[in-house]
């Protein structure tokens, strides 16, 4: 059971509505979150008490049937109108905070969340210091959405900002994605599977393959997404902190003390490419107009709050290597975009053959990670034929579900900040990781703005532009794709 006063800055936001509302409320379903527990939601608009209930009442809406039951969660919950630049208003805060500690029993334990845009988060946690908020009493915690910078540059100005009021152990930077349960699968799968630990390296594993592919377009985010686009969206953060769960070496123990060095070692040794290599392993691309499912969608630069000129990346696609003794020179391939094919994000991982004794050509041992829409593992495995001949088959064993149906899976939102009331951060990006994947991604950005690598096209509903195949072709190899729409439309749940 945890205690603290939450205070949410952005209150109002969409981020609060539909992430972190209910999974607070799953916590409190769940028994984390009882009666010791309040939030303070702050934002301009001047809503009352009664009105932010309802807001917080609509947001969970979907989760339970028991009025009494939502109700009771709701009345926890406190809003104060606050304009985060104007000092004076701190003050209030800090009258309701203490106020709430005391009718709450929570111990001077504080969380902060920071569901706004990243230009104010420097100046939230300066007057939480000059103002008393953060006063050194219970546990004090803040958890910081992304983006963490736009470059290297904003990033380090912002740690510094943050570091003159809480220090690392008290910062958990979001990354939604290490909050996902298959995410969160991988370690069990390397380091809980004799099968795999031992093969984890470069002497069996050809190359490793991450696709993060999403159907939809920027929706109403345009004019965010127009300023940053795929590389600093998806890659700098949810696809690096992935690869870095898949390079590690094992870690002493499965807690953030022995695990966070371990990323931190795969981050710090990715291979830094100079412009000819980033001209040959990188990749941005653009959607144009398109169908997907029989729905025509427009092209990107006809989007909402999209520059009609725009060069931004809509696609990006290439390959990393950590020069480890582990994975030295096996190639890791990403790509992600918007308006492809399918929401799919999917893990694989090739093996390399063995030398082969039999008169045909074998596949390769391929594992699978499937992220979502559907969990699970897949391995593929040869074998043989049903028949009189002997002829050899790749076979799939497959174990998989449909998390959106089961609804078994906690949200991300909701298993991160249970890390935090519990001091984990083995699932948040320590500063060490930001900072190296910045260092690595600007130098993409820096070449892709003198445009040395020219911005390629690709059809809403395609996987990506034709350059992101050649890609792996040049390295012997090609994407490995199966849709995942076979394996839902069946009728999993009966
Ligand atoms: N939405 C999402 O799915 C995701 C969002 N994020 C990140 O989360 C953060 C929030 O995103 P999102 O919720 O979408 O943004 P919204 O634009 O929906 O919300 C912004 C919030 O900030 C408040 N606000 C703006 N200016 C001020 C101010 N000067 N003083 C006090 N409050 C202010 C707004 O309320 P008001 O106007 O009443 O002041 C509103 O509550 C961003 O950093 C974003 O990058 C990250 C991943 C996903
Ligand atoms: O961080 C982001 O992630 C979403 C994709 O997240 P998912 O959990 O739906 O896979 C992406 O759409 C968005 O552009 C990006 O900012």
């Amino acid at each position: 059971m945890s205690k603290a006063v939450f205070t949410i800055f952005g209150a109002s936001g969409d981020l609060a509505k539909r992430k972190l509302y209910p999974s607070l409320f799953r916590l409190y379903k769940s028994g984390v979150l009882t009666e010791n527990f309040a939030v303070i939601g702050t934002a301009r608009r001047p809503w009352t008490k009664d009105f932010f209930e309802g807001v917080v009442l609509d947001a969970i809406a979907d989760l339970t049937t028991s009025k009494t039951e939502a109700q009771q969660f709701a009345s926890h919950f406190y809003y104060q109108s606050h304009d985060v630049e104007d000092a004076a208003h701190y003050h209030t805060l800090k009258v309701l905070q203490e106020d709430l500690c005391k009718r709450y029993e929570t111990d001077h334990n504080k969380v902060f969340f920071l569901a706004m845009a990243p230009q104010f988060f420097g100046t939230i946690a300066s007057h939480l210091k000059s103002e008393a908020i953060v006063d050194g009493q219970g546990f004090e915690r803040l958890i910081i959405e992304k983006p963490f910078g736009t470059d290297l540059t904003s990033a380090k100005a912002l740690n510094q900002a943050l570091s003159e009021t809480f220090n690392e152990d008290q910062i958990f930077r979001i990354d939604h994605y290490l909050g996902k349960e298959m995410i969160q699968n991988i370690f069990a799968v390397r380091f809980a599977n004799i099968l795999f630990e031992h093969v984890w390296n470069r002497d069996f594993i050809d190359n490793i393959q991450i696709t993060f592919a999403e159907s939809i377009g920027v929706e109403d985010r345009g004019g965010y997404y127009d300023q940053s686009g795929a590389l600093k969206d998806m890659v700098q953060n949810h696809i690096l902190q992935v690869l870095s769960i898949l390079a590690m070496d094992k870690p002493a123990s499965f807690s953030s003390a022995d695990v966070l060095p371990e990323k931190i070692k795969v981050l710090e040794n990715l291979r830094m490419p100079d412009d000819k290599l980033i001209v040959e392993n990188f990749v941005r691309g653009q959607y144009q107009a398109g169908h997907i499912n029989e729905n025509d969608y427009p092209a990107y630069i006809d989007e909402a709050s999209v520059a009609p000129d725009s060069k931004t990346e809509t696609f990006a696609s290439g390959v990393f290597f950590v020069d480890t003794e582990r994975f030295q020179d096996v190639p890791f391939f990403f790509r992600t975009g918007k308006r492809l094919t399918e929401k799919g994000t999917r893990i694989n991982i090739v093996f390399k053959n063995d030398a082969n004794i039999f008169s045909q050509e074998v596949a390769q041992n391929i594992l699978t990670i499937y992220i979502q829409p559907t969990e699970g593992f897949s391995l593929q495995v040869n074998g043989k034929e049903v028949g009189k001949n002997f002829a050899i088959e790749p076979v799939k064993l497959d174990f998989r579900h449909d998390a959106d149906a089961l609804g078994n899976s906690p949200e991300a939102y909701e298993k991160l900040m249970y890390d935090v009331l519990n001091g984990d951060s083995t699932n948040f990006s320590h500063w060490h990781e930001v900072k190296a994947s910045w260092t690595l991604i600007d130098e993409v950005v820096k070449a892709w703005q003198a445009d040395k690598t020219p911005l390629s096209y690709y059809k809403a509903g395609s996987m990506g532009p034709r350059e992101s195949f050649d890609l792996l072709e040049k390295y012997g190899t090609s994407w490995i794709w199966q849709p995942d729409v076979w394996y839902r439309d069946r009728d999993l749940l009966q």
